[in-house]
């Protein structure tokens, strides 16, 4: 592959479980400096796509390429690392006594592959660092298991984010938080979104309102294939919403942020 900026190019990828189809004949690519929303109903194939992106899944059909390798012929415990990846899977794998600093540092021994005392130090402040970017670096000695939700969310993009990743993938970050823990959540993401030191990123969700200022592109997805793709702007329009979530919506713009409903009947009520 030519272009190093390339972190992901699928070419016709799909993939099957028996006789269903996850996802369908996906092309897609993604740029370095990109940053894009998957949005989709429940079960359209997005987790799936993330996992693709994640090296976690090999492609039932097509050619994908992560990091300008091919996937199929790379290992891919070699490129995982090169990737961050936050989940609610991942979430519920995380045992309730892990104390939150040595969670985020511990993505980073992945890395080296063994402990090194004198990487001990750098790391350890890394992850501080990375705690005070998410605002919860004062919860750097408490365990998981007394953390709330948006709290666990915002620990696990540290902990994503601590291999200093070349693409970063995100699986429904805002699910579960109140509105102060969403709209806390959105802006720290649209932080990242606008650091042009930041690795490429991928956000899944279900709603426009969680698509934080900053993001460049969306992919419409619905059973398993795409509606619609590209520029967020060109993207997100009345009539791709409505038909990537099979309903009349009305789609509203107001200042970079989203919002969406359901069209009031003609007759109304
Ligand atoms: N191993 C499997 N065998 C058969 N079907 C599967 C398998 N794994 C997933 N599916 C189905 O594939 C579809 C896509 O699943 P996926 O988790 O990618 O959707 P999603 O868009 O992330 O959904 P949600 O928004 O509900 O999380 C779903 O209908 C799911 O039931």
């Amino acid at each position: 592959m030519e272009n190093e900026d390339l972190v992901i190019h699928m070419q016709g990828v799909s993939v099957r479980r028996g006789r269903t189809t996850l996802v369908g004949d996906v092309d897609w690519s993604v740029e370095l400096d990109e940053r894009w929303v998957i949005l989709g109903p429940n079960g359209a194939g997005k987790t799936t796509l993330l996992r693709l992106a994640g090296a976690e899944l090999h492609p039932t059909k097509g050619r994908l390429h992560l990091l300008n390798e091919r996937v199929g012929r790379t290992d891919l415990m070699e490129l995982r690392p090169r990737i961050g990846f936050s989940s609610a899977a991942l979430a519920n794998r995380v045992p309730a006594e892990e104390k939150v600093s040595d969670l985020v540092v511990s993505a980073g021994y992945a890395v080296l592959g063994r402990w090194r005392e004198e990487y001990d130090k750098l790391d350890t402040g890394r992850a501080v660092e990375l705690l005070d970017a998410l605002g919860i670096a004062h919860l750097a000695d408490r365990t998981y298991g007394t953390l709330s939700e948006g709290e666990r969310k915002r620990t696990l993009i540290a902990r994503a984010l601590m291999t200093d990743p070349e693409l970063l993938l995100l699986d429904e970050p805002a699910a579960g938080l109140d509105l102060g823990g969403r709209e806390d959540l959105v802006a720290r993401l649209s932080d990242l979104a606008l650091d042009p030191d930041a690795p490429a990123l991928v956000l899944v969700t279900h709603h426009v309102e969680e698509i934080p200022p900053g993001f460049t592109h969306a992919l419409l997805l619905r059973e398993g294939g795409v509606v619609a793709q590209g520029l967020l702007d060109d993207v997100l329009t009345e009539e791709n919403l409505s038909k990537t979530f099979d309903q009349p919506l009305e789609l509203q713009r107001s200042g970079d942020r989203w919002f969406a409903r359901r069209k009031a009947a003609p007759t109304g009520r």
